[in-house]
């Protein structure tokens, strides 16, 4: 028997999509022992600060980065849009799971289903708030923070009538009912990588349980998103966004530009063939904000 040992934050979504990724190795390589290994990130302990104020997207990451490096894990897995546009080479993505429904949703105070006028949303996402805010002009939006069972708490027992959480998250916990309003890719423009797991292992290392999780619709689909981010991004709480869809040997890129100047937005599409998915991402990147900077 040989052991992999994989590395999650200790949030029940990350352990779930941890045990996503031990089951189909386990199901192929019966010999293997796969070991989920749980630890806190800086992100998962400081709640009360917005992410943008502490650091961004890559505090989920860190303390699981230092324990590949220190051969304390073999593996971690991250939700791909949790994590930074720029890898350290020694740490590569090595397989790239097969999507989850990429879309968010908008979750009503149980009992209700909608939201009143002057109604608060809580949402922390700026890429959610501003795409909502076409939909609710109505609305009001506050930060919240915290895992899904947490915002789903504070919904029930806050002043919100409202939240907004990714779809992916709410399948693999099985609770996709709670979902109100289920925000179609074209209305809420998701965030890049949303519904995808990201595998992350050493350099030199990318090992015999690739095949059973990589799906190479999902690698394309990441690299024309990450690339169209990696162009325009001005910082981590910049709200662009990005989605594509392979469809057989084509890749259909959907972005969302933001102007801070004056806070609107604009949503083009881009189609070519799925081998240049990362140079569309920076031509779709480059075309808006020339057009619309
Ligand atoms: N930032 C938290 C986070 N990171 C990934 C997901 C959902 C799962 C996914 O996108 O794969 C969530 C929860 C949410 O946004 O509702």
């Amino acid at each position: 028997m040989r052991t992999l040992r994989i590395g999650s934050r200790d949030s029940k979504l990350a352990v779930r999509q941890a045990n996503i990724v031990k089951t189909a190795i386990e199901a192929v390589h019966h010999d293997t022992k796969v070991e989920i290994i749980t630890m806190k990130t800086t992100g998962d302990i400081i709640l009360n600060q917005s992410l943008d104020k502490i650091g961004g997207k890559g505090l989920f990451v860190k303390e699981l980065d230092q324990a590949l490096m220190e051969k304390r894990i073999d593996l971690s897995v991250h939700s791909l849009k949790d994590m930074p546009m720029d890898i350290s080479e020694e740490l590569p993505i090595l397989a790239f799971t097969k999507r989850e429904d990429p879309r968010d949703a908008l979750i009503f105070k149980p009992g209700k289903n909608g939201i009143s006028e002057g109604g608060v949303v809580g949402t922390s996402s700026r890429r959610r708030m501003i795409q909502l805010r076409r939909l609710y002009p109505k609305c009001v939006f506050k930060g919240i923070r915290g895992n899904v069972e947490t915002r789903l708490k504070k919904l029930r027992e806050q002043n919100f009538e409202g939240t907004v959480l990714a779809m992916a998250g709410l399948a693999r916990l099985h609770m996709t009912e709670v979902a109100g309003r289920v925000f179609s890719t074209e209305e809420v423009v998701p965030a890049a990588g949303q519904g995808i797991l990201a595998v992350q292992g050493r350099k030199g290392e990318d090992g015999f349980w690739k095949e059973c999780i990589h799906c190479p619709e999902s690698e394309i689909a990441a690299l024309g998103e990450r690339a169209f981010i990696r162009v325009l991004d001005g910082g981590c709480s910049s709200p662009i966004a990005a989605y594509g869809k392979v469809l057989g040997n084509e890749l259909k890129l959907t972005g969302l530009y933001f102007r801070e100047s004056d806070e609107s937005f604009y949503i083009e599409h881009k189609v070519g063939s799925i081998e240049k998915a990362q140079q569309m991402g920076e031509q779709l990147a480059k075309e808006m904000q020339k057009k619309y900077e």
